[in-house]
C-alpha cells in the first residue's frame, strides 16, 4: 500500500496513478458538472485547450500504452475525472503529483507487470510508428510518437494482486489474475465507447501476460461504471461472510463490488 502526499491531503494509492478512491467517490456525483477551473483560466493549460479542438476534426479512438509525452494529459484526465471540484492551485498541484507518481512508477515488485493504457483521439498515425529506442520509465512506455493524439481516457492494469483475495494459510498473493484500476474518461468524451475499448485492451494485455481472469473493485454507488463492467462480461463475486479480502483503502462508507471476468469469455467492443 503506497501513500501519496498531496499537500495536506494524503491519498491512498493502489498503483502509481491509483485513485484516492475515498475522495474520488465523493466527487463522482458531481463529475458531470461543467468545469472551468481557474487553472484553465490562468492560461497554464492553453496548449491542452488548443489540442482539445482536434478531436472534433478526427474523432477515431486508438487505445495504446501510455508514453512519456502523455503524462500531463494522463494526469489531467485522471484529476478532471476523479477530482472535478478541485480548483487552482490544488488541481495544478494534484496534476503535478500524479505526473510525478507516474514517472517514478513506484517500482513494482520483481516479476509483476503493470501498464497504463490511454485512449487517444485525433490520432491518425500507425500505433507502431515511433521514433527512438524503447525504454520504460515508471508506468510509461518511453517511445515518442510524432502524432500521438489527445489523451481522453485512461486505465491501469497490473498483476500485482494487492487487492485480490489471498490464498492459503500464509495468505499468499494470487497469480494469474490481472487487476484493473483508474478507469477514467474525460467528461466531454464519455458515452463514445472509450471505456469499453480500454477495458477490452486491458483484457488483451492480461491474456498476453498469461492471466486467466481479470478483476476490479467498483463502487456500488457508481451505476455508470457498474453497467460498463457488467456489459463487458464482469460479474460481481460474493464476498464470503467474515472474509478478510483486501480492498482499496477508502472511507468505511464506500462499499465496493468485487467484479471478475474469466478471460476465456469473448470480449465485446
Ligand atoms: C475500476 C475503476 O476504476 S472504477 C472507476 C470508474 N471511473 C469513474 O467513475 C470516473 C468517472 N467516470 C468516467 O470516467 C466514465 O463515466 C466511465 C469510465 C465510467 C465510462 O466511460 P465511457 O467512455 O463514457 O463509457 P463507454 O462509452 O465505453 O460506455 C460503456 C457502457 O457503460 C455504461 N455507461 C457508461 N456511462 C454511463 C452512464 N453515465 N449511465 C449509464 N450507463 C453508462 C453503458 O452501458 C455504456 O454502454 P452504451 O453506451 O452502449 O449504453
Amino acid at each position: 500500500m503506497r501513500t501519496i502526499a498531496l499537500g495536506s491531503t494524503v491519498a491512498a494509492s493502489t498503483s502509481p496513478l491509483s485513485l484516492n478512491i475515498k475522495t474520488q467517490q465523493s466527487f463522482l456525483s458531481s463529475s458531470r458538472v461543467p468545469r472551468e477551473s481557474s487553472l484553465f483560466k490562468s492560461g497554464i493549460c492553453r496548449a491542452s485547450q488548443v489540442v482539445e479542438l482536434f478531436p472534433t476534426v478526427s474523432p477515431e479512438i486508438l487505445v495504446r500504452e501510455a508514453r512519456l509525452e502523455d503524462c500531463w494529459e494522463v494526469a489531467e484526465t485522471h484529476c478532471s475525472s476523479f477530482f472535478p471540484e478541485y480548483s487552482f492551485p490544488l488541481d495544478f498541484v494534484l496534476r503535478i503529483d500524479r505526473m510525478v507518481a507516474m514517472v517514478s512508477g513506484f517500482a513494482i515488485p520483481n516479476g509483476y507487470k503493470r501498464t497504463c493504457l490511454v485512449a487517444v483521439t485525433g490520432s491518425s498515425v500507425d500505433e507502431t510508428f515511433c521514433g527512438g529506442e524503447d525504454f520504460k520509465i515508471g508506468d510509461l512506455n518511453g517511445k515518442f510518437g510524432l502524432n500521438r493524439g489527445y489523451v481522453a481516457g485512461i486505465l491501469t492494469v497490473d498483476t500485482v494482486a494487492d487487492f485480490l483475495p489471498r490464498k492459503g494459510p500464509l495468505r499468499q498473493k494470487r497469480t494469474g489474475i490481472a487487476y484493473i484500476s483508474n478507469v477514467a474518461v474525460r467528461e466531454k468524451f464519455r458515452r463514445k465507447g472509450m471505456a469499453k475499448k480500454l477495458v477490452a485492451k486491458a483484457e488483451t494485455q492480461a491474456r498476453a501476460w498469461g492471466c486467466r481472469a481479470i478483476a476490479l473493485h467498483c463502487d456500488r454507488n457508481n451505476p455508470a461504471a457498474t453497467k460498463l463492467y457488467k456489459g463487458q462480461g464482469f460479474r460481481c463475486v460474493k464476498v464470503p461472510e467474515g472474509a478478510n479480502w483486501p480492498k482499496p483503502k477508502t472511507s468505511p462508507d464506500v462499499k465496493f463490488n468485487f467484479m471478475m471476468k474469466l478471460l476465456n469469455t469473448p470480449t465485446r467492443v
